[in-house]
């Protein structure tokens, strides 16, 4: 067990684990499942789950009871099939009795800002492209082509939609609402390994959970399994402020001034926080870490929640459509692509019938901006958009609520995304171990990021790697490899010639040093 301090020293452990969210569980339970009990977890929230948050929202007309929704995390992304692999996230769901409803995106209907118009047509029009964008990322892949954007990929497979804004919408509805970011924005390679890693490895299934425990119940549930009742190995509302490491050991400072040795650590830290410098490394961040960490990109993913009141007759107002059982609505706004675009109805069949609880989601820059404005602000641009789809009738919401995902001091966004052209070893850089500091979490996973099965198997990787060096298991006890330098794969200053369009003479002309 970990040992306190005496005066000036700080406590010791073998293993100081950074975060208690997925990631941060699945490594402390790795390291039990090893026999290893001596470790600490700490968190600035003061529950276990990180980006798995939820808060009660509205009221139960009938008990007054307020409603359980979720800030982060919603789905289970890829459950699996008979006899084939499952997603390790929803073999904990089913083990710990979530309340989920599979999400059925056939059940959709289409709007502009005349009112319902009929597009949802477009979105197999999409994923007609979405086979070739496919294939292709697949030759790139394997035979180690130039990585492009998405938007590159679709447009070679003559998805166009620039001049039809309900074919942004579609796209956006395909697109942006997975990655939080555009295809333009996307790799076409690592969104399609991404993509397959979980819905093809899997299964293509998508489950809502919307438990009035929480969703983060199962993987507090988990820890629970290894941690005791009020366990001192959990230090919840504990920032972490600066982080020492080397080759023997890691010092974790806390704002409280209080402080942690331990031969190893995890930091589970997102990408987010990584990126804003909320925590100072000592040394300084090498510069190949660097380049992993800025690398990749952090996305801003917002659900702005609504409670309507019911009609007299018991329905609410998009509920009177040609299917009560819809669960989503797709907005094309005639002027800017991704305006409130996807409405969610947790009213529907399945989910809390009669909760009258309404959202919409946005990404990027409409979060940015939604997240910067007041919910007053917010509130009238989204009612706007309401009355064009349904009709100027419509009530007035009882209850509104939103997250501010991107300014969150722990987060500082909701997950990462791959962008463009950045390479493996690139990513393997903000993976990579520094000494005895070793990085996981859902941004530093390949196959899964973005997602929870990647913090959950990230922490894992780490928890056991780490179990495997002080159980001096040599073969699971292995840095991570690192690239001190990323060399582009493409262009070689062999290629700079008059014959590719190339008419200076040399880059040191322009102050480059070789
Ligand atoms: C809005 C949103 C929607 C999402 N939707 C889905 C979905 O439907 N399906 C899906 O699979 N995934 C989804 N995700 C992604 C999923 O939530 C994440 O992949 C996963 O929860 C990340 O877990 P983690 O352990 O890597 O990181 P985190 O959960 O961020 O855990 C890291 C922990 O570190 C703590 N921390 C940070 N800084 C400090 C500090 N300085 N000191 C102390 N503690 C600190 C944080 O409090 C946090 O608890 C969504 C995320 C968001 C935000």
């Amino acid at each position: 067990t970990p040992v306190p301090p005496s005066n000036g020293t700080c406590t010791r452990t073998k293993v100081a684990i950074l975060g208690a969210g997925v990631s941060g569980i699945a490594a402390a339970q790795a390291l039990s499942n090893a026999s290893i009990s001596d470790f600490i977890i700490v968190d600035v929230n003061d529950y276990i789950g990180g980006r798995v948050k939820h808060t009660t929202f509205g009221k139960n007309a009938t008990t007054g009871q307020p409603y359980t929704v979720e800030l982060g995390a919603n789905w289970v992304q890829g459950l699996g099939s008979e006899g084939g692999p499952e997603n390790p996230i929803w073999t904990l769901a089913k083990k710990w009795g979530l309340t989920n409803t599979y999400s059925n995106y056939s059940m959709i209907q289409t709007y502009d800002e005349n009112g319902a118009a009929d597009f949802a047509g477009m979105i197999d029009d999409y994923e007609t492209a979405y086979t070739t964008v496919e294939q292709d990322a697949g030759t790139i892949l394997t035979q180690n082509y130039q990585d492009r954007t998405m938007r590159t990929g679709l447009s070679i497979a003559d998805w166009k939609p620039k001049k039809d804004v309900r074919k942004q919408a579609a796209e956006w509805w395909s697109c942006d609402w997975e990655y939080a970011y555009s295809p333009d924005q996307s790799s076409q390679t690592w969104s399609i390994v991404n993509y397959n890693d979980t819905f093809y490895q899997f299964s293509d299934e998508n489950n809502f959970v919307f438990d009035q425990r929480g969703f983060n119940y199962f993987i507090e549930s988990e820890a629970y399994t290894f941690l005791k009742p009020n366990d001192t190995r959990l230090r919840l509302s504990t920032n972490v402020t600066s982080i020492t490491y080397s080759s023997n050991s890691v010092t974790v400072t806390m704002a409280d001034g209080s402080c942690i040795t331990a031969d190893y650590a995890i930091c589970t830290f997102s990408l987010g926080v990584l990126q804003n410098d909320v925590v100072e490394f000592t040394p300084v961040l090498p510069a190949w870490k660097q380049t992993g960490i800025e690398g990749m990109q952090m996305g801003t993913y917002t659900k702005i929640f609504f409670q309507f009141p019911p009609a007299a007759d018991g329905t609410f107002f998009w509920e009177h459509g040609d299917d009560p059982t819809t669960q989503f609505f797709l907005y094309a706004d005639p002027i800017e692509r991704g305006w409130y675009p996807v409405f969610q109805s947790l009213s529907a069949p399945g989910f809390i019938p009669g909760s009258g609880i309404f959202f919409v989601t946005v990404v990027y820059s409409q979060s940015y901006r939604a997240e910067q404005q007041s919910d007053d602000a917010t509130k009238v641009e989204v009612m706007a958009v309401l009355r064009k789809m349904f009709g100027n009738d419509i009530p007035d919401p009882v209850d509104f609520m939103y997250p501010r995902w991107s300014m969150e001091p722990w987060a500082y966004g909701s997950y990462s995304n791959w962008p463009p052209g950045m390479s493996l070893e690139t990513h393997q850089n903000l993976r990579a171990n520094l000494g005895r500091l070793w990085f996981a979490g859902e941004a530093t996973s390949v196959s899964y990021f973005g997602f929870l099965q990647g913090a959950y198997t990230e922490g894992q990787t780490a928890g056991n790697a780490i179990a495997g060096c002080l159980n001096k298991k040599r073969t699971l006890c292995k840095n991570e490899a690192s690239y001190q330098v990323i060399r582009g794969c493409a262009t070689s200053e062999r290629q700079l010639t008059t014959n590719n369009g190339w008419y200076v003479s040399s880059m040191l002309t322009f102050g480059f040093e070789e």
